[in-house]
């Protein structure tokens, strides 16, 4: 199965990428911005911009791969607050270019969306029927991003994840469990929100959904996360006490007290059940997710 993966030096993109890597039915290509952060066997790696759609033209059009996934994003909602057309150009224009490529080349697109299109005032877990209504503009833009997806390409899955965990490579941002491990290691408070409710993603659950969404060809939106619906201070609390940590350094703070520049959803934890019933998807939890960062 010829597979390009976009955004494969990101954290997801690369997981994904070091997980399909080790099984011989894929034939991979990783593109990303810059070069390649942990060179490996069994793939090919090229270097390529994705806001210069003739690049990613020809890319797709030589590769004529079977899949596209795509993890390359502008992902971090406080700069693409203070940076809209940036934010537009990654994650409308260039996702729009990639799904019109997938539709030429006749692959299956699979793009990766998130949980900050909805806006966070429903009090259970949204579904794939639920209308988005994103609060800040990487969500809009995001959200754009899917809606591009849909209407360019015939056979494609949005893929929504949410605050996403587990072991960074060196070079690659890290996460909010990872940033409370380091710094109760270091003896320091941490101020987390204690309002702000999400269902936290193990990076390997990540790539199991997408690659069992890569063998069916049913369009549409897909919640690929962990099962667990959380505040950020209670997923604090479990990060101390699976690593053994200080938890009275924990500061649990209201999101008006947090005072973000950035609005963020209230509640946005994602129901998978589509997923468990459809795909076999079985997350798993967030222990044993944490495994891997010890
Ligand atoms: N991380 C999270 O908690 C969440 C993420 N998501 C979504 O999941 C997806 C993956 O997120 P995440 O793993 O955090 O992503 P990262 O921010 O870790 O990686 C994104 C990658 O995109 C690549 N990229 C950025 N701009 C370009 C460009 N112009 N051309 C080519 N490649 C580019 C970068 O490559 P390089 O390193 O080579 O510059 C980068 O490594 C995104 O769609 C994000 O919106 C959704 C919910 C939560
Ligand atoms: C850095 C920090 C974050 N938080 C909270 C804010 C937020 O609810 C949560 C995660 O914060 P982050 O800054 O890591 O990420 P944030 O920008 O909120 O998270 C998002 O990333 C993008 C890419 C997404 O698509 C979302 O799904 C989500 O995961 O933790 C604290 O409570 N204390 C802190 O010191």
């Amino acid at each position: 199965m010829k597979t390009l993966i976009i955004g494969a030096n990101g954290f997801t993109g690369r997981r994904i990428l070091q997980s399909l890597s080790r099984q011989e039915i894929y034939e991979l290509t990783g593109c990303s911005l810059h070069e390649d952060i942990l060179p490996g066997n069994n793939y090919r790696f090229v270097q390529a911009d994705m806001n210069n759609h003739p690049a990613i033209d020809r890319l797709i059009a030589e590769i004529r791969p079977d899949v596209v996934i795509n993890g390359s994003a502008l992902s971090v909602p406080d700069y693409c607050e203070s940076h809209h057309e940036e934010a537009y150009a990654a994650n409308v224009l260039a996702v729009e270019n990639i799904a019109r490529c997938c539709e030429r080349a006749g692959s299956r697109f699979i793009h990766l969306s998130t949980d900050f299109v909805f806006d966070g005032k429903k009090a259970e877990l949204y579904t794939e029927t639920d209308t988005p209504a994103p609060v800040n503009y990487y969500g809009i833009s995001k959200y754009q991003g899917e809606q591009a997806v849909a209407a360019n390409c015939s056979n494609y899955a949005n893929v929504r994840v949410v605050v996403v965990y587990g072991k960074a490579l060196p070079g690659q941002h890290g996460n909010i469990l990872q940033l409370v491990k380091n710094r109760l290691q270091a003896g320091q408070e941490i101020r987390v929100v204690s309002d702000q409710y999400r269902t936290p993603t193990w990076v390997q659950d990540i790539a199991d959904g997408v690659e069992k969404l890569m063998h069916i060809s049913q369009n549409g939106i897909w919640h690929i996360c962990g099962d667990e619906c959380l505040s950020i201070a209670d997923i604090a609390y479990r990060v101390a006490d699976y690593f053994k940590l200080d938890r009275s350094l924990i500061v649990p703070v209201t999101t008006e007290e947090m005072n973000e520049a950035t609005p963020r959803p209230r509640f946005s934890g994602l129901s998978i059940e589509k997923a468990k019933r459809i795909l076999g998807y079985a997350p798993h939890s967030l222990e044993e997710g944490m495994a891997e960062m010890k």
